[in-house]
């Protein structure tokens, strides 16, 4: 039997939509006011969902207490209250819109993984705006 368990997350961090290589004019075309220069925050919501087959011992996908965990370790500490352009690594080169953030939490998650689970994040910007990952 094939089962989906998921956990739930927040982080809340600010960025900056924007291209280096683009002028002011031309990044505020094209991002609005997400490329205001003094950045702004978002309260983002996760949800990082695991599916592969029941364990018939253990009756676990896998242990929820294991995935929370790797999610306070992996992400939580990693990206809450951080200035993403600034602060993170992954996103000096790379502009920090919920698409390329989804891909950066499921590149960090899924080694820390059994590799026969498959890994699907989903991650809410805004209450209404929302991206999910599932792998290339
Ligand atoms: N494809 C994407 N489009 C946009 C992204 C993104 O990451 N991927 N990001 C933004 C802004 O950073 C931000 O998410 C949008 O904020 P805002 O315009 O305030 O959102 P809403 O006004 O729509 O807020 P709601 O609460 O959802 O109404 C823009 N585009
Ligand atoms: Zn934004």
């Amino acid at each position: 039997m094939i089962v989906t368990v998921s956990r739930k997350a927040h982080f809340n961090a600010a960025h900056r939509l924007f291209r280096a290589d683009w002028s002011d004019k031309k990044n505020a075309e094209v991002f609005g006011k997400c490329s205001n220069p003094n950045y702004h925050g978002h309260n983002y919501e996760l949800t990082v969902s695991v599916t592969g087959k029941i364990d018939q011992e253990t009756g676990f996908v896998m242990d929820l207490k294991v995935l929370k965990d790797i999610i306070k370790d992996e992400i939580e500490d990693y990206l809450d209250h951080k200035n993403l352009n600034i602060e993170v690594e992954e996103f000096k080169a790379l502009n920090p819109t919920a698409e390329n953030i989804a891909v950066v939490i499921y590149d960090k998650i899924k080694p820390k993984l059994k590799p026969t689970l498959d890994l699907t994040v989903t991650l809410y910007e805004t209450p209404r705006n929302f991206v999910t990952y599932s792998g290339a």
